[in-house]
């Protein structure tokens, strides 16, 4: 089921972003080009992860969580909430601060209420920063966290919290996928 993920990791461009080593891919970058087949066996992998059961919300952060959880959306009829790096200034609207590897800024959440059973998924985990920010938002939120899945895991980034993912890289001058959950 991910032997097309596992192969285009291996294959695909690097460049430096600062110190940080960055892999461009099609699931993370939607670069060159996101194939349906590629996408349909990232959402089928994470379907069978993935405990769906009574879950309210599919929540993603922008932007390169937005296709995954779109096509997971179709897939489950469980709505998607995005967390945008735009404000709306909506009542309720909870801002957290973001850091990767490479970039900061200022994410906002929309959507979620107290009591909402939410599942979190996103395209990849690196330092954490994201999932931190993330998941402190929709603490403040009042939501129940049923199930995190990220699709590539790149060492062991803690999140202060379990999660799942489908492969696990280490990245030096190539992506190297040392694991693959499924
Ligand atoms: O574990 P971290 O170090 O936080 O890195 C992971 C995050 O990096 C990317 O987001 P980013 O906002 O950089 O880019 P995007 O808008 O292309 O998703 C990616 O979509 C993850 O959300
Ligand atoms: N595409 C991509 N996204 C990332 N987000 C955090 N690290 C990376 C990376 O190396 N590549």
């Amino acid at each position: 089921m991910l032997d097309r993920l596992v192969e285009s990791l291996e294959t695909c461009p690097m460049v430096k972003r600062g110190e940080y080593n960055y892999f461009i891919h099609p699931i993370t970058d939607g670069v060159p080009l996101v194939e349906p087949a590629l996408l349909r066996d990232v959402c089928s992998a994470m379907v069978k992860v993935l405990d769906l059961n009574n879950i309210d919300k599919i929540v993603v952060v922008e932007a390169m969580g937005i296709h995954i959880g779109a096509v997971l959306s179709v897939m489950t009829d469980i709505p998607m909430v995005v967390m945008r790096k735009r404000e709306y200034k909506l009542p309720h609207e909870i801002p957290v601060h973001q850091k990767t590897g490479y970039s900061k800024g200022e994410l906002y959440l929309n959507g979620v209420y107290k009591g909402d059973r939410v599942i979190i998924i996103d395209d990849v985990v690196s330092t954490g920063g994201t999932m931190k920010a993330l998941l402190s938002a929709l603490e403040i939120a009042g939501a129940e966290i049923k199930d995190v899945c990220i699709v590539i895991q790149r060492g062991n980034p803690d999140i202060g919290r379990p999660y799942k993912s489908l492969v696990k890289i280490e990245v030096d001058d190539r992506v190297h996928v040392v694991e693959r959950f499924i």
